[in-house]
């Protein structure tokens, strides 16, 4: 296989007991959007609030936002439960901690999860939809927005090649992180019975994420842009043999009727989302602050002795990691693999050099995460003693660590 990528979840989420949080779908879902921290056992102890924001908005197409039904008030709570670190954020330019003034451009129609993101990391901001995450990046590359929120991994499917993909192609920088956990319905027209749905059609994430429900059903499937837009198209078009995958929250944003809670086949459905904005970063966190650093570290390959090297870079520091992804594409021929850029070298932009950043292409690659800030003395030495083996080190961004869940309950 021409390329292939393992791997090692890291994430305190994943190591933890599982809640059920699948018992609370028999309900309705609450009218108003209320995003409530589940907070992780053990893992900070950071307790979450809530702050209101009652925003109606329309995004820039006309369509209606999350808060845009106009009768929907918002409660969501503030992103990071730890005061230290929340309080000494500044979103920088327009817009205050809680996103006030700041655009947000999201993939899908208003209602999809990674808008529903948009809003937990930044309450107040106004998410802008887009047809792609390609242009939800390029909108804030080219400065139409000030943040774009994109999926980078989910514990059902692990890391987001293609988004990853995507990213490294940017010359953006992380600035926040928020865990959702994600639960999928079953949509239909009002009045809908779901032994008429002969199709089901959703984001192929979603679609993929409830494999077993929907061969239960025995439907058709059938992929669309995103899961709000697949809801979008059953309500515009009518459809009443069709159903769609999507979270409560669309459902009570398009008016549609809910079939099916806790599609998904796993209960515990959690998406990680990074908040991405223009370099500089606009998030100054103290130096004692709960931090963690994203990086891309571009390797000559003989993966398992770097990825060793790697490890030990990092623990002989005492500095624990969160995530690591092995890339590697070794025949460089577009073999067929399945990842989006299967048989092809990761493709980063190199911002590191005096002039205009150039795209490079590295074959073997290695996302890593840590704990700890990029301006800690300790992730610095451990970088630097990285760069003297690797091919290329890019800082990815360095921001406040959220091990919170934030549930749309
Ligand atoms: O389609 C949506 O609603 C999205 O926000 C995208 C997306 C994804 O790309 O992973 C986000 C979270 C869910 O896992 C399903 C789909």
């Amino acid at each position: 296989m021409a390329y292939t990528s393992s791997s090692l979840h890291l994430h305190k989420h994943l190591l933890l007991p599982k809640t059920n949080p699948s018992s609370s779908y028999s309900r309705p879902p609450p009218p108003s959007f209320v995003a409530a921290a589940a907070k992780i056992n053990g893992v900070n102890g950071h307790s979450s609030k809530k702050s209101p924001n009652g925003k109606a908005q329309i995004n820039g197409d006309g369509k209606k936002g999350v808060n845009g039904s106009g009768r929907k008030k918002a409660a969501a709570q503030h992103i990071n439960g730890n005061d230290r670190i929340h309080l000494s954020v500044s979103t920088g330019g327009a817009g205050g901690q809680d996103g006030f003034g700041l655009r947000v451009a999201f993939q899908g129609a208003p209602g999809a999860y990674s808008e529903f993101a948009a809003k937990t990391a930044l309450p107040g901001c106004d998410t802008v939809p887009c047809r792609a995450f390609a242009d939800a990046l390029a909108a804030v590359d080219g400065g139409a927005v000030d943040r774009a929120i994109l999926p980078v991994e989910s514990t059902m499917e692990g890391t987001a090649l293609r988004n990853y993909d995507l990213l490294l192609r940017h010359d953006l920088v992380v600035v926040q992180e928020i865990n959702l956990f994600v639960h999928y319905c079953l949509l239909a027209m009002p009045g809908v019975r779901a032994a008429e749905v002969r199709r089901v059609i959703s984001h192929p994430m979603a679609l993929a994420h409830c494999g077993r429900a929907l061969a239960r059903l025995g439907v058709d499937r059938e992929p669309v842009e995103d899961t709000a837009g697949a809801v979008e198209m059953l309500r515009s078009n009518r459809m009443l043999d069709t159903a769609a995958i999507a979270s409560p929250r669309a459902a009570d944003l398009y008016g549609l009727d809910v079939l099916a809670h806790g599609l998904q086949d796993e209960s515990w459905n959690v998406t990680r989302f990074l908040l991405l904005s223009k370099p500089p970063s606009p998030v100054t966190l103290p130096m004692d602050a709960d931090a963690k650093t994203s990086m891309v570290v571009a390797h000559r390959g003989g993966s398992m002795m770097v990825v060793l090297k790697v490890l030990s870079a990092f623990s002989s520091r005492n500095i624990n990691l969160t995530k690591l992804e092995v890339i590697n594409n070794n025949d460089g021929g577009g073999g067929g693999g399945a990842a989006a850029s299967a048989g092809h070298p990761v493709m980063i932009l190199d911002t590191s050099a005096r002039g205009a950043p150039t795209l490079r292409a590295f074959p073997h690659v290695l996302y890593v995460d840590c704990e700890g800030a990029s301006h800690d003395p300790r992730v610095l030495d451990a970088i630097k003693e990285i760069e003297r083996f690797a091919v290329f080190v890019r800082v990815l961004g360095c921001y406040a660590a959220d091990s919170n869940v934030y549930d749309l309950q």
